[in-house]
């Protein structure tokens, strides 16, 4: 028992822990983290569920904060050993303005960088995007690409805008100097599209398929592929990186790993018939019923109609132009190099992933029906 309490002795800080990914990685941590002693969980918004983590030997703080406030970052990081920064505005929808999403994604990522400095924390995970690459907006394809493939990554949307310059900041603070004298060591993870049991997007696709009568239509030719990784294997990345990144700081600090594991290639729609098809959903179409000038006119329809209803209702519909050329520009990632600098393997294989996420996904459906 004494030994156990003397391994426990790391503070972990969580930021954004209450989000879809955030939730796993606090609850990875909690599995598969021996060491911990102190977890906190740094969020603007506290899910409920936190209460029944309260009862294991690791002590769990919950925090309500903003990262855009150095001063609560920085109260909040106090003593923390490592810090995993998952905190950020997803939004491709044009819900927040850009202003808004520069101010969480960049400014909130350099108060985690000045809040390390300024407390000693050593160790800095961000979860960055596949987006900081592409699709860019000329709608190269990205085919099975790794960390050194060459792409011309050029973006305009404020989301991958901010996701890039917030993980050059992350890059460029490895080895600055912390309060204490040691090293800063940093390192950044670049999920593709994350799926799994949270994931909102998904939800509402299949409540659209509801409303439609079961049925979805295809949009996107069956052949652009569009990358997928699982939540539990991003989670699992997450937790690997930051107890590997002090043993091999000069190997891992300052680089990026894509999050990678053994989800099968496919385009956006057919990946999500992997679940929903389960759910009772059928996808119409072998090839998109729609030409995609035509969507594209849609996509700007719906991106006119978000500006004229802006003063009386928030108009944010999946399809605009920007979605729109996500999901019709292959990006897909192949590489190992999680594996060779850290050790990496995927603790969820396709098969239970895939499981896992069907049942969530059933579940749910129960549960508002
Ligand atoms: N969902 C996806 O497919 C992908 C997500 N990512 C990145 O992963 C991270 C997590 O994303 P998700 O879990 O999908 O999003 P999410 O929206 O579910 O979670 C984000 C969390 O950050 C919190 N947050 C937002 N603004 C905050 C603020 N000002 N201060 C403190 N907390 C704040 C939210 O309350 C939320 O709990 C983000 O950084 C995102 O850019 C990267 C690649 C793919
Ligand atoms: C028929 C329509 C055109 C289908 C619209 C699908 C879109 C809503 C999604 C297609 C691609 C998704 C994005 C992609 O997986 C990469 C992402 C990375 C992130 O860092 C955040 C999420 C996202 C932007 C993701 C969002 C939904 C899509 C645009």
């Amino acid at each position: 028992m004494a030994d156990f309490a003397q391994a426990q002795k790391l503070v972990y800080l969580v930021t954004g822990g209450c989000g879809f990914l955030g939730e796993h990685v606090v609850r990875m941590l909690l599995q598969r983290e021996p060491r911990l002693r102190e977890l906190r969980i740094f969020d603007l918004h506290l899910g409920s569920w936190l209460e029944e983590l309260k009862t294991g030997t690791v002590q769990v703080t919950a925090i309500q904060g903003d990262v855009t406030q150095a001063d609560e970052v920085a109260a909040a990081m106090a003593g923390a050993h490592v810090v995993i920064h998952t905190a950020g505005l997803v939004d491709v929808f044009g819900r927040a303005s850009p202003e808004t999403i520069h101010e969480v994604n960049v400014q909130g990522t350099q108060n985690v960088i000045e809040a390390c400095v300024q407390t000693g924390t050593q160790f800095l995970v961000y979860t960055s995007s596949m987006e900081v690459v592409g699709p860019n907006i000329k709608g190269h394809p990205f085919y099975r690409g790794n960390e050194d493939t060459p792409y011309e990554a050029v973006h305009r949307h404020p989301y991958p805008c901010s996701k890039a310059l917030a993980e050059q900041l992350v890059l460029e603070a490895n080895g600055r100097e912390v309060h204490g004298g040691l090293p800063l060591v940093t390192c950044a993870l670049r999920p593709t599209g994350i799926y799994g049991e949270g994931h909102q997007i998904m939800r509402d696709i299949y409540h659209q398929g509801l409303r439609l009568g079961g049925r979805l239509f295809r949009a996107i030719p069956a052949s652009v592929e569009h990358g997928r990784v699982y939540v539990g294997n991003v989670a699992w990345m997450h937790v690997l990186v930051a107890r590997e990144l002090e043993q091999r700081a000069a190997l891992m600090g300052g680089q990026v790993y894509f999050c990678y594991d053994k989800s099968p290639y496919k385009s956006y729609e057919d990946f999500n018939m992997e679940f929903l098809g389960p759910c009772g959903l059928r996808l119409v179409g072998t090839r998109p019923l729609l030409p995609y000038w035509l969507l594209m006119l849609l996509a700007v329809l719906n991106a006119l109609l978000q500006w004229l209803l802006r003063p009386l209702l928030l108009y944010a519909p999946l399809l605009n132009p920007y979605t729109l050329a996500m999901a019709n520009t292959t990006f897909t990632v192949s590489t190992n190099k999680a594996q060779r600098h850290f050790g990496y393997e995927p603790l969820f294989s396709w098969e239970e992933s895939r499981t896992r996420t069907i049942l969530w996904m059933q579940a749910k459906d129960s549960v508002a029906q």
